[in-house]
């Protein structure tokens, strides 16, 4: 089934979904929803009255911002102050997850009266989808989360550069509106991890890879986990950029999640950037500056991703944490698919959802139908099945299938939280 929902404003946009629904697996969407910017305003609005005891300083740039966000709202959701500067940083030590929660509840409601369409669309969808801005190039895409209707804002593709300064995230690319209410919304803690499916192409018939994807694609993946081999980090070859690079206009709006399994990951980065991809997965066992390459992968628009091998310590990461987008647990010796998972792993996954609960964590390598529930318990949210979606006859059900194990799971920890 294809819905499509048009939603007018005060401003131009039509707001589309494309809502693809086959033998009742739920969602795909074959181009993300844009909507008008004024949404994402409308959060730092929010967030601003949400915080009230942290939005004093006075900062003329983004005081006008806010007014413009209460001039473009059907109904103003907040009295906002109109010098206060949204300065919530993350979540005080001692604030409780329930307190965390009901911020978030209150910026929802408040969309919900302020905001017509992404009441509407979340209402739709119920459930986690990409919102556009509404340019053709997407810059920002608000996902809606699953399970605890928290938001979130993110920033994507290659038209937003983000840079870290002095520690702190900047954003180029933006206009001042917009990077205000990515600052409100990126530091207020409300960020948690939603299930994504990504399978995994490398044992499916690549003589025919964009068909294999769309297949993918259309039985409910989230997103494509190419894998990049260079015989050399690993004892095998696949493909590099010149093929991404071919594929990304017949998938325009899929998110290409880069594993680069190679030697010197440093190299790749621009020409994968240029190719169109949307995450730059490297081995941290390939590489030698882990902050400049951090840095490269992310000026290039990508998000950062990082890859463990089954032998390396978890601790690894722990000097580098805050440059990481995703963490890469592989469950089996990165290389060939179809391998045996390795379920002593799960302590890695443990360890970082207990100390990184916002981070994308993702685990790669046997994982399928009879292995899901222990990744999903450990707490891994990114989810890269390869042999198991691929060579099964109904890929959709093997991907609902993990969907459900890892919702359940993502359910039952906030539940407990
Ligand atoms: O990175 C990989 C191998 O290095 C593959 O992504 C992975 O192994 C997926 O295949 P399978 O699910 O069959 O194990």
């Amino acid at each position: 089934m294809t819905s499509s929902i048009s939603i007018t404003e005060h401003q131009p946009p039509t707001v589309s979904l494309f809502l693809q629904q086959q033998n009742n697996t739920r969602r795909h969407i074959e181009r993300p929803i844009r909507v008008w910017p004024f949404a994402m305003e409308c959060l730092a609005e929010t967030e601003a009255e949400t915080d009230t005891a942290e939005t004093t300083e006075d900062q003329p740039g983004n005081s006008e911002s806010l007014t413009a966000a209460t001039a473009t709202s059907l109904q103003p959701v907040a009295n906002v102050k109109k010098d206060c500067y949204i300065k919530q940083a993350s979540p005080k030590s001692g604030q409780s997850s329930k307190q965390s929660l009901d911020g978030t509840k209150k910026i929802v409601e408040a969309e919900a009266v302020g905001c017509a369409p992404f009441f509407g669309v979340k209402h739709y969808l119920n459930n986690f989808y990409g919102i556009t801005d509404g340019d053709t190039d997407a810059k920002i895409v608000r996902i809606i989360e699953p399970m605890a209707s928290v938001s979130v804002v993110k920033v994507t593709k290659s038209s937003v550069r983000r840079r870290i300064v002095s520690g702190k995230t900047k954003y180029c690319g933006l206009t001042s509106k917009e990077e205000g209410a990515i600052e409100a919304a990126t530091m207020s803690g409300h960020t948690l991890p939603c299930c994504k499916i990504g399978p995994s192409i490398l044992c499916a018939d690549l003589s025919c890879l964009a068909d294999e994807c769309r297949k993918m694609i259309h039985s409910g993946a989230d997103y494509l986990h190419l894998d990049v081999m260079d015989g050399n980090f690993v004892p095998n070859l696949t493909f590099g950029h010149p093929i991404v690079k071919c594929l990304r206009p017949k998938m325009p709006d899929i998110y290409f999640d880069m594993h680069m399994m190679v030697q010197n990951p440093e190299k790749w980065v621009e020409s994968m950037a240029d190719a169109g991809a949307n995450q730059y997965t490297f081995h941290i066992e390939a590489c030698e500056d882990i902050p400049a390459l951090c840095r490269k992968i992310q000026e290039s628009g990508m998000r950062v991703g990082v890859g463990l091998k089954p032998g390396t310590p978890v601790e690894t990461i722990l000097p580098y944490s805050d440059l990481f987008d995703v963490v890469l647990i592989m469950t089996v010796e990165p290389g060939f698919g179809g391998q045996s998972f390795m379920e002593d792993m799960m302590s890695k996954v443990q360890y970082l959802r207990t100390n990184f609960p916002y981070l994308d964590i993702e685990v790669d390598g046997g994982v399928g139908p009879n292995t899901i529930d222990a990744v999903a318990e450990a707490g891994a949210n990114m989810i890269v099945s390869g042999t198991a979606i691929t060579g099964a006859s109904d890929p959709s059900q093997v991907i609902a299938l993990l969907r459900n194990s890892v919702e359940n799971a993502i359910q039952k920890s906030q539940l407990e939280r």
